[in-house]
């Protein structure tokens, strides 16, 4: 834990967002292990923050609600400080200075959850530092960068609609996509992802449904209904409590639900943000000790 504590009006900061799958499936493995995907991805108004402030030497604060789950780690292998290190290795390879900093995480969603907390961490660390040391890094640099940290961190550097393919890499931006109204819900427990990955029964999986040409909330909703994530079913099979989520979040007045990446977060689409908030309201009495959120897609 850092000694040092820089005040907030010398921070500067960047928002890392949640990443959300709305329909993920698996359609092949590589020789090393690594699975195929192909997934459409949206970013949500709600996730964690990353601030930095000059300091004498390198430092890394974690607070917010979900601190707890990554205070007793090392902080050495803490995803926002990885980005720090590789990109200061990058840089200073090619003689450019990366002096020490001091960085704060604000950590607002549930660790492990199929939300991609820590790469959207890692990724928001990245386009802070290069701003931050007004440093000059290849767009090709970034994403060899941003893959070596994690799968998803690629994605989540664009943190707006797109569909991934490869392991997460091979990226497409997905134009004219509506906000969508969500609720996000957790019921609390962590889930691993290789372990998730292990459970699935075949990694050849037919791709997903075209996108439609009219992508406002009922258009999105109306084809999450034809498409699917084909990891919920091994992620339900470790954590049966994946289903009492989806069940809530059913009886809540979503358009359509569905897990996220390797879960257990679960979400609905609704067809307002009053709606949304209800929802929420509805999920959180009934469950007071999941981490439920109202929030709409970037
Ligand atoms: C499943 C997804 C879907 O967006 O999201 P999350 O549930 O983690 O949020 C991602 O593919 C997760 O990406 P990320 O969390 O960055 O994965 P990594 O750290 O690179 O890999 C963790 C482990 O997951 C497995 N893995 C990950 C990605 C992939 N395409 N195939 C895999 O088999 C591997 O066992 C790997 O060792
Ligand atoms: N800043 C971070 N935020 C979240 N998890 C982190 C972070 N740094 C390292 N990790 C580790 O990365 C793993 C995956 O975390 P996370 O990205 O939250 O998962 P997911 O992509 O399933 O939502 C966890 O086991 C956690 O210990």
């Amino acid at each position: 834990m850092a000694e040092t504590e820089a005040s907030p009006a010398e921070m500067t900061g960047e928002a890392a967002p949640a990443k959300i799958n709305l329909a993920l499936a698996v359609t092949g493995k590589r020789a090393d292990g690594y699975h195929l995907l192909e997934t459409l991805v949206v970013f949500a108004r709600h996730g964690d923050r990353i601030e930095v402030a000059e300091s004498s030497e390198d430092s890394l604060v974690i607070d917010g609600p979900h601190a707890d789950a990554l205070k007793d780690g090392d902080l050495s292998d803490n995803l926002v400080t990885r980005a720090r290190d590789r990109l200061r290795s990058h840089l200073r390879q090619s003689g450019k200075s990366a002096p020490p900093v001091a960085l704060r995480l604000e950590k607002n969603l549930p660790v492990a959850s199929g939300i991609g907390g820590g790469s959207a961490d890692a990724a928001a660390t990245l386009r802070l530092l290069i701003r931050f040391w007004n440093a000059a890094v290849s767009e090709q640099d970034l994403r060899v960068l941003a893959l070596s940290l994690g799968a998803d961190v690629p994605m989540c550097l664009e943190s707006a609609p797109l569909m991934a393919r490869g392991i997460g890499e091979d990226i497409e931006p997905v134009e004219d996509m509506a906000c969508l109204p969500m609720v996000l819900a957790n019921p609390g427990v962590a889930v691993s992802t290789p372990s998730v990955f292990k459970a699935l029964v075949s990694p050849d999986n037919p791709p997903l449904p075209p996108l439609p040409a009219t992508r406002g909330i009922a258009g999105m909703a109306g084809w999450m209904k034809t498409a699917r994530n084909d990891l919920a079913e091994p992620a339900l099979s470790l954590s049966p409590q994946i289903g009492t989520c989806l069940a809530a979040i059913r009886s809540s007045g979503a358009l359509v639900h569905a897990m996220s990446g390797s879960g257990a977060t679960c979400f609905g689409i609704y067809e307002s943000m009053e709606t949304a908030r209800q929802a929420a309201r509805q999920i959180g009495r009934e469950w007071p000790r999941w981490f439920v959120a109202a929030t709409e897609t970037r």
